[in-house]
């Protein structure tokens, strides 16, 4: 059976809340959403180096590093994947390119 995004949502959502002291869920969603929301950055700057300077292998390694942390983030602000997906599928309507010519122009 396939893995998905929402499989890795229903473990967070279950691991933050185990009290569990084996559990990094546990460990960073007690640390709140500031230090989370910084994790995050962080492992996003390691998918960018990754990205331009190590092999497949490093870069599969910490996009997975980077999805996790952004489940994180939306499970302590209580934001479902569901939303997230629906805005992806909202946008699937016309190109991005579309989407940015439709924006109020700074003056
Ligand atoms: N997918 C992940 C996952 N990806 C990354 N990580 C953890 O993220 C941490 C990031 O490591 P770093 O070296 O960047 O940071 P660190 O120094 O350990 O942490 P900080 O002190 O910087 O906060 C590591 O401890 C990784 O194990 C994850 N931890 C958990 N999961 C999933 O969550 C499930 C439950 O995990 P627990 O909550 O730990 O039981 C696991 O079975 C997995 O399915």
């Amino acid at each position: 059976m396939t893995f998905t995004l929402s499989d890795l949502e229903a473990i967070v959502a279950r691991r933050a809340v185990s009290g569990d002291k084996s559990s990094y869920t546990a460990k960073l969603a007690g640390k709140g959403i500031a230090k989370t929301a910084k994790k995050l950055g962080e492992e996003a700057v390691e998918t960018v180096i990754a990205a331009i300077s190590e092999d497949d292998a490093a870069l599969v390694g910490e996009s997975a590093d980077l999805l996790y942390h952004l489940m994180v983030v939306l499970h302590l602000r209580q934001v479902p994947l569901a939303d997230v997906l629906a805005e992806l599928q909202r946008r699937t309507a016309e190109t991005g390119l579309e989407e940015k010519a439709r924006r109020p122009q700074d003056v």
